[in-house]
């Protein structure tokens, strides 16, 4: 079971979050968009993917721009091992994915599917002949882009998609050490991912991860992934 812990922002968090247990750790390098406190820049996503590298542990440069032209300098400058779009303004399409290959081509592409209601399936659907992963997820933030919120949506849904795709799923949208076990039971997804359940907010979109509740939404994972026998 895969587990992915975004949004980091400084190194020594990340470092502590990978021996925390992360598989995929994912932050947001410096663009227009997103949360202006979550944006890394430039030359500290490279230490922290670099480090990543050393660890085997898969970096995600997660985009939150609208713009694809970023998007891909981005992917271009950084090498990331994947990237993720999750703006609500722009989603992959097959020429998106053949250029980041050009530009990129050891970078995999997750496309983040906003499940608000059942006709998340078919749009998943329509990303599975070129992407390398989908992210399911709750939304839409109230600052940006597709996720972040916090909160769950219905499982079913997702649980109906992870049979229909034929590309690995990764389930966000509010959870947490709480929740994960039960969301992994019921849906059977490629792997997690955790933000605002293992992060300490602060005042003015500040926040850090909380590396015991990182640490606990890691075990609780692996241990149901065990019992289930993914
Ligand atoms: O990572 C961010 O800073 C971010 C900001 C705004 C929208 C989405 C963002 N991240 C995307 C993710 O994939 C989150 O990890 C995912 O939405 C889960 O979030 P949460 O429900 O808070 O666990």
């Amino acid at each position: 079971m895969i587990k992915q812990i975004y949004s980091l922002i400084q190194y020594d968090e990340s470092v502590k979050t990978m021996d925390a247990g992360a598989d995929n750790i994912g932050l947001v390098p410096m663009q227009n968009g997103g949360v202006p406190a979550h944006r890394v820049p430039l030359d500290r996503v490279r230490k922290i993917f670099d480090e990543a590298k050393r660890r085997g542990v898969t970096s995600v440069a997660i985009m939150l721009t609208n713009d694809p032209e970023e998007m891909l300098k981005l992917g271009e400058e950084i090498q990331p091992d994947i990237l993720h779009i999750a703006g609500d303004g722009y989603a992959a399409d097959e020429t998106f994915a053949k250029r980041l290959k050009d530009v990129a081509p050891h970078t995999k592409l997750m496309q983040a599917v906003l499940v608000d209601n059942e006709s998340a399936i078919d749009r998943a659907k329509k990303f599975e002949p070129f992407v390398d992963y989908i992210l399911l997820d709750s939304g839409l933030a109230h600052d940006t882009g597709i996720g972040a919120s916090g909160q769950t949506h219905d499982w079913n849904i997702d649980a109906q998609i992870v049979k229909a795709v034929n590309v690995p799923v990764i389930e966000a949208g509010g959870l947490g050490p709480d929740n994960v076990a039960d969301a992994i039971k019921k849906i059977r997804p490629y792997g997690v991912d955790s933000l605002t359940k293992t992060s300490i907010k602060y005042e003015g979109g500040n926040m850090e991860k909380d590396i015991d509740k990182v640490r606990a939404f890691c075990e609780n994972a692996d241990a149901a992934a065990k019992e289930l026998g993914l």
